[in-house]
């Protein structure tokens, strides 16, 4: 049986017959049924995604709430008294990779001269956690507050903007290690490409806009056998990943430097070792090895030759971060508006004095008094370079940068505070 409207408004149009007033009368009213029933669905619709939409933004917001280890009217207070500046003339700086090795010595290098210093760090898991953590501890014997979060946060990042107007921002998170980009290829692009980027865009929104300085790395120069490395030799033919990460990096910074006016000094640090330093690397897990009587796996490279660094001595690192944050130029922008040119640089920071791998070891050997367990083994197509050399002469005349620590000098350091903060056995850090 067809139904009320069937029979009133019959599906086949030309089946029903009638008057032609009637008719016309009979298809306005169709017409406006079906244009009013498209619009109740269209209003269902509309209420439907609004309501999906605000119960995803209370669940987001929910779960940051109760996951998020930032925000509120402490933790600000906790920012501005650790941005706080000190001294006439001073800078507020916020200091990403705050708990990593060279992070966390420049962070207290600038507090103790009187700078606001504001760190951030996501404590990963890339080596062990606890050492971070230590750290932490003492950059909060210097007051230095390190908040946890990652440089891909740009809700965080905003915030840390909104609190404090920093002048300076050292930037220094990133996955470091040219190895194990073999093992992690993404970790790279997450923090050394996102992260950055996510970071320069909270800068330029910045205002006023802070001038940025930041690690880029000596595995840039890659396959370049021109020696010492200059900053304008080529740097287009990385051999790892990650110096593939730290060269995009430059030319990343560079376009937000032409963009935006953001003023950004690129450091090329050559194999930075002392205290506190990484355990991934080979000073530090060689000492390790030594120690509990392991065999350490020294590389070698084409036709016999030794690899060879150009070891630079953390002090050293941290007097060319403080000179490249002294010297780096005002931004120009603000607010995402580029409002004239701002300066744009790359330094070599090395020691200019490379030392090969197995001499390394025999200054450990001495320093240690244990000899090591060598297992020598051509060096693995693995993305590591056979030798790097620092021409340093840029940032000499830019900022005075003169490194004066010997391999020698700066290993006894390290050996000094491995064996305070581990014991002989590599046991349980002594606690700070
Ligand atoms: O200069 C840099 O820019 C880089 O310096 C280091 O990278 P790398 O020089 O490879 O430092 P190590 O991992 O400590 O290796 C030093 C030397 O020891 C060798 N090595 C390493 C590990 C090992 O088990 N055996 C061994 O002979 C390596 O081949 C290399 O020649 C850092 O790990 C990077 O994060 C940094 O960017």
């Amino acid at each position: 049986m067809p139904s009320l409207e069937e029979e009133l408004f019959p599906s086949t149009p030309g089946k029903f017959k009638g008057d032609r007033a009637h008719n016309m009368n009979r298809q306005v009213y169709r017409c406006f049924a079906s244009t009013s029933t498209m619009f109740l669905w269209a209003l269902f619709l509309i209420a439907l995604t609004a309501s999906y939409l605000s119960f995803q933004g209370f669940v987001d917001s929910g779960s940051r709430y109760l996951s998020a280890s930032w925000g509120g009217i402490n933790w600000e207070k906790q920012l501005r008294s650790s941005a706080q500046i000190q001294r006439h003339g001073g800078f507020s700086v916020l200091v990403t990779g705050a708990a990593g090795f060279v992070g966390s010595h420049v962070s207290i290098a600038l507090k103790r001269r009187g700078d606001g210093v504001v760190g951030l760090d996501n404590f990963n898991d890339y080596y062990d956690p606890s050492l971070k953590r230590a750290r932490k501890s003492l950059l909060e014997t210097h007051g230095v507050f390190i908040v946890e979060g990652d440089v891909n946060d740009a809700k965080l990042l905003a915030k840390l903007f909104d609190v404090v107007a920093f002048s300076h921002v050292m930037h220094l998170a990133a996955q470091a290690g040219v190895r194990y980009a073999m093992v992690n290829p993404h970790s790279y692009v997450h923090s050394n490409i996102a992260g950055l980027v996510t970071l320069l865009e909270a800068c330029k929104n910045a205002d006023p806009q802070p001038a940025i300085v930041w690690a880029s790395s000596s595995s840039v120069y890659g396959l370049n056998d021109k020696v010492p490395f200059s900053e304008a030799d080529r740097t287009d033919q990385p051999a790892s990943l990650y110096a593939a990460t730290k060269k995009a990096g430059e030319e990343i910074t560079h376009s937000y430097n032409h963009i935006y006016g953001l003023s950004i000094t690129g450091l090329r640090f050559f194999t930075v070792y002392g205290p506190w330093g990484r355990p991934d690397m080979a000073y530090f897990s060689f000492t390790r090895n030594i120690l509990q009587g392991k065999s350490i796996t020294v590389y070698r490279g084409k036709n016999r030759v030794d690899l060879a660094r150009d070891f630079t001595y953390i002090d050293d690192i941290v007097k060319g971060c403080l000179g490249s944050l002294d010297t780096a130029g005002k931004s120009t922008g603000s607010g995402g508006k580029k409002r004239g040119p701002a300066p744009y640089r790359i330094f070599n920071l090395g020691n200019t004095s490379p030392v090969t791998v197995p001499t390394l070891v025999s200054i450990l050997e001495r320093h240690l008094k244990v000899k090591a367990k060598r297992n020598i083994v051509d060096m693995p197509g693995n993305g590591d370079v056979p030798f790097t050399h620092a021409n340093i002469s840029s940032a000499r005349r830019e900022f005075g940068y003169k490194p004066t620590t010997d391999l020698q000098t700066g290993l006894k350091k390290f050996v000094k505070w491995y064996l305070s903060y581990y014991g002989y056995n590599h046991g349980k850090p002594v606690n700070y």
